[in-house]
């Protein structure tokens, strides 16, 4: 950005006394307080409580006793008592207690932060948004977990469900009362444990199990997951994983396959409608049985280890030993294929130990992981079935054990049927224990309700026996700590078979990337599902099935790596930006210390398989920086660099807007653009930006940055929208009803680009949305704060001020009239709407309610910024006029997405599709 030969576009210069002229410092260390005026934002899980403190919510809950009442009838001899005051951490729990693992599926929901909320409440007014449209059950929103435990270690198991409370919520079938242990507290449960361990878990927590049968909990928790989890099914060919996106409306028929120590067939046609036409003996006991005579193993993922160093060749007997290194071609044999399991073994020469365990262990795997293939694919045949599930923790996310049974299936039938697997294999039965709690509400919950989320712990717990619970962020940050002292576990790779393995005879060796298999690789793909019933998907996509938000796809592995990079080297100075946010303390430090480390954790476990946490792209993994920030408690890095860019922009826009309303119209459109492209410059999630930033002044670099505006830009429709805004010839100018501007970054983006662009919309009658993130995300300005910025903005405009006040953000008339008298009020209204986020980017699979309400009536979108037009929806189709606008920050990305450069800009128009 050299060179500042032209005079500014604006009188930018005359104006720049007024400005404090504050360097950005990026040391700056000033002790933020976090001071929340207007309640909590947002009804997501991760909302923030009203108060001037942060909530630190640990997570071992005690029930809070204050203001405890007692509801309904006190004469009554057990009366349920309302306590109103809880952590968000009452949750219902289900079980399914097999013969080697208990697994739980529990639910912790939220409170409903938003009723307080007084810009909330009249968004939804004006936009005519009631409450009468929500679910009757209570589901308000909260977390579903997965944890299992070692049967063996079953107290590990109760004691976890006590400091937790689990065994509380499972009372009463309300969901929005809760009430001491009584000794009607029932559990739902399922397995052969619940029978067993009954009399444990009365003794130990007062509880009775409620035992559902287990092939329906299979089939509930399968139907479940097919249906509410977006990237729940995958194949695995061949090392590949790809997942499958299932129409709810074409899931059925489809055959489950569950493998536990036995396995089932299950034929599901719908809801509660199955028949299990099948199983084997032959199943993961008698791998891990047989397994254990054999070499000698102490546990099923050791014998699955060695499977990985294994050769099968040497006990297996392939059709080339048998027809002299040749293919049985014409019956479609190649030499590799495996003519008998175990077949060498009957060589008299040698005994057990003359085979190496690796072999036995491989030869296994193969013998049994082929059987169920076979009977699955005969099954299927056997009632036209085409899609095969499997699940149970047999799998335990092994590629290779994956791989055998996907060539099974797909040798056998030609190609014509298709093995899939489920990220949360084991947890079916739990998950379906769960679901046959009445009235939860959760069995009609679609996709959009459910967002996955990476807690830090998960590259390294997800998968691990859990011992007990972590209490408090203290407890984790130190955890986090040990873990890093034992550096080697964490970057564990997982191994992969190799491509290119398969021919028609079957494959060869598998390899793996390391000598140590991560065998609890199935679990660490499973997250914790947010459910935030709010979230619904953009009634403006002109196609959702279609819709992919992201534009860069991180399954190139030179993309994920280039990104991996800028992540990583991004991250010390995000660090210091946090640690500042919270005061630099010394707690601050610790935890941004631990945060580091998780991310870095993160970040490594997806490099290593990209897939691991479903499918994956650039905003998956920026979300995912996000989401570590709160996980350690630091709630806006950005916070105070936010405050003083947005004061130094407030300052010049008067002049900029009397320069402004100096132009003639057609002159003004274009100014205005080039406003925002040029203000969307302050993005201090762009390293090079930063280091810009640190050589001038917010209005230095500004000014920089509209002389850089030369057009064409490097994306310019430009003309069609001015002629579409304005008019040419024959045609009329169009004047929108609505336009959602989905806001960007804080400071001169919001004040200096958006507000103006926003203001000229509103004078042209068109009413304006301003659509900004629910929670902070780098320097992205929320829709939290929005309303004091525009009351500011107000102060020094009249078309600002009475939209303002029509669409009720200046509730208390704050700001007094300009020229002092309150004629002439009407105005079309502008609006603040949160989005339903707190990324940089957007996906519009899952927006806020309040936002898919206020984007029916609008005819027009303006999408701003890298992270919203560009990582994300920049191939987005809309059913209305879209235009989409950013700066790109980023060489690369420029060189890649429109052959350009750094600092080049997008103006992208597209008329509605
Ligand atoms: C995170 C961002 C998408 C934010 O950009 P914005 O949406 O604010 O324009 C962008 O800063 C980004 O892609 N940064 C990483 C690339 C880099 O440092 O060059
Ligand atoms: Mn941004």
């Amino acid at each position: 950005m050299a060179g500042l030969t032209r005079d500014p576009v604006l009188g930018i210069n005359d104006i720049k006394e007024k400005e404090e002229e504050i360097k950005i410092d990026k040391k700056h260390t000033d002790k933020v307080v976090l001071v929340r005026e207007e309640g909590i934002q947002g009804d997501r899980e991760m909302a923030l409580p009203a108060g001037n403190s942060i909530h630190r919510s640990g997570s071992r809950p005690q029930l809070d006793l204050s203001k405890a009442a007692i509801q309904g009838n006190f004469e009554e001899r057990n009366p349920t008592i309302l306590l109103p005051n809880q952590s968000d951490d009452i949750s219902h729990l289900a079980l399914d207690i097999g013969g080697s693992l208990i697994k739980l599926v529990y639910f912790s929901r939220h409170e409903d932060y938003s009723s307080n909320d007084k810009r909330k409440k009249t968004v939804k007014e004006r936009l005519g948004i009631s409450n009468g449209n929500r679910r009757s059950y209570p589901i308000l929103g909260g977390r579903l977990h997965f944890v299992k435990f070692e049967t063996n270690k079953i107290n590990e198991c109760l004691d976890f469900i006590y400091s937790k409370q689990l065994h509380r919520a499972g009372l009463d079938s309300s969901w929005l009362t809760e009430a001491p242990a009584n000794e009607n507290a029932i559990i739902k449960a399922t397995g052969g444990g619940a029978y067993k361990f009954a009399d444990l878990f009365k003794e130990r927590l007062g509880v009775s199990l409620d035992k559902e049968d287990e092939m329906n909990c299979l089939v509930s928790g399968a139907n479940f997951l097919l249906k509410a989890i977006r990237h729940e099914a995958f194949t695995h060919m061949e090392g590949r994983k790809e997942f499958v996106q299932i129409d709810q409306n074409d899931l059925f028929p489809y055959l489950l396959v569950n493998i536990g120590s036995g396995v089932s067939m299950i034929k599901v046609d719908g809801d509660g409608k199955f028949q299990r036409v099948s199983g084997t003996n032959v199943g993961g006991g008698t791998y891990w049985g047989l397994g254990r005579l054999l070499t000698k193993c102490k546990s099923f993922d050791e014998l699955l280890e060695l499977s990985q160093r294994g050769d099968n060749r040497t006990i297996d007997m392939l059709v080339g030993d048998i027809y002299g290194g040749m293919d049985y071609s014409k019956i479609g044999l190649s030499a590799s294929t495996i003519a008998s399991s175990f077949g060498k073994a009957i060589s008299e020469k040698k005994e057990l130990e003359d085979y190496r365990p690796e072999d036995i262990s491989l030869s296994l795997l193969r013998m049994i992981s082929y059987n169920i293939g076979q009977i699955s694919y005969l099954n299927a045949l056997r009632f036209g079935i085409k899609r095969i599930f499997f699940g149970g923790f047999f799998i335990r996310g092994h590629a290779y054990t994956m791989d055998t049974i996907s060539f099974a299936v797909h040798f056998w039938s030609n190609g014509e049927a298709q093995a899939m697997f489920l990220r949360h294999e084991g947890f079916l039965g739990a998950l379906g224990a769960f679901m046959s709690y009445e009235k939860h509400g959760l069995d009609d919950l679609m996709v959009h309700h459910l967002v996955e989320r990476f807690p830090m712990g998960a590259p390294y717990t997800g998968g691990k026996i859990h011992g007990p619970p972590l209490g408090d962020l203290n407890e984790k940050i130190s955890w986090m700590e040990k873990f890093v002292q034992k550096g080697t576990e964490i970057i564990a790779p997982v191994p992969m078979a190799p491509p290119g393995t398969t021919g028609l005879g079957g494959f060869e060796v598998p390899s793996s990337k390391g000598g140590t298999l991560r065998s609890d690789a199935s679990a660490l793909n499973v997250g914790v599902l947010h459910l935030v019933p709010t979230l619904e998907v953009f009634p403006l996509l002109a196609d959702p099935k279609t819709y992919e938000p992201n534009t860069i796809d991180l399954a190139d592995h030179s993309e994920l790596e280039y990104w991996f990079t800028v992540l990583s080297e991004h991250l010390p100075d995000l660090v210091d930006k946090a640690v500042a946010s919270e005061g630099g303390t010394d707690d601050a430090k610790r935890r941004g210390d631990a945060f580091a480390r998780a991310f870095s954790a993160h970040l490594a476990r997806l490099m290593e398989e990209p897939a691991a946490y479903g499918k994956l792209g650039l905003a998956n993994l920026l979300e995912l920086r996000e989401e570590c920030l709160r996980e350690f408690q630091f709630i806006d890095a950005y916070r105070s660099i936010k405050q003083r860019e947005n004061e130094a922009s407030l300052a010049v826009l008067p002049d900029l807007l009397m320069e402004l309303d100096s132009m003639s119209e057609e002159t003004r459109l274009l100014t205005l653009v080039e406003g925002v492209l040029a203000a969307n410059i302050f993005d201090w999630g762009s390293r090079a930006c930063v280091d810009l930033y640190h050589k001038g002044t917010i209005i230095e670099i500004y000014r920089m940055s509209r002389n850089k505006m030369q057009r064409p830009w490097r994306v310019d429709n430009f003309d069609v929208f001015k002629e579409r805004m304005l008019g040419s010839g024959d045609k009329k100018p169009f004047i929108h009803r609505r336009a959602l501007l989905f806001v960007d970054n804080s400071g001169a983006d919001i004040v200096l680009g958006m507000l103006p662009l926003a203001r000229e919309l509103l004078r042209r009658g068109t009413e304006v949305v301003l659509v900004a993130n629910s929670l902070p995300a780098l320097n992205d300005v929320t829709a939290m704060e929005l309303p004091e910025i525009v009351a500011e903005a107000a102060k020094h405009c009249d078309i600002l001020r009475r939209a303002a006040e029509a669409g009720g953000l200046l509730v208390d008339a704050m700001v007094s009239n300009l020229d002092g008298s309150l004629e002439n009020p009407s105005s079309v209204p502008l609006m603040v709407v949160e989005n339903g986020c707190g990324s940089p980017c957007i996906d519009l699979r899952q927006v806020s309610s309040e936002l898919a309400a206020a984007a029916k009536e609008a005819d027009l979108i303006i999408l701003e910024g890298m992270g919203r037009a560009l990582h994300t929806n920049f191939n987005a189709q809309f059913k209305c006029d879209a235009l989409k606008l950013a700066m790109v920050k980023n060489q690369r990305l420029a060189e890649k997405l429109i052959k350009g450069n750094i600092y080049d800009c997008v103006c992208r128009y597209e008329p509605a599709s």
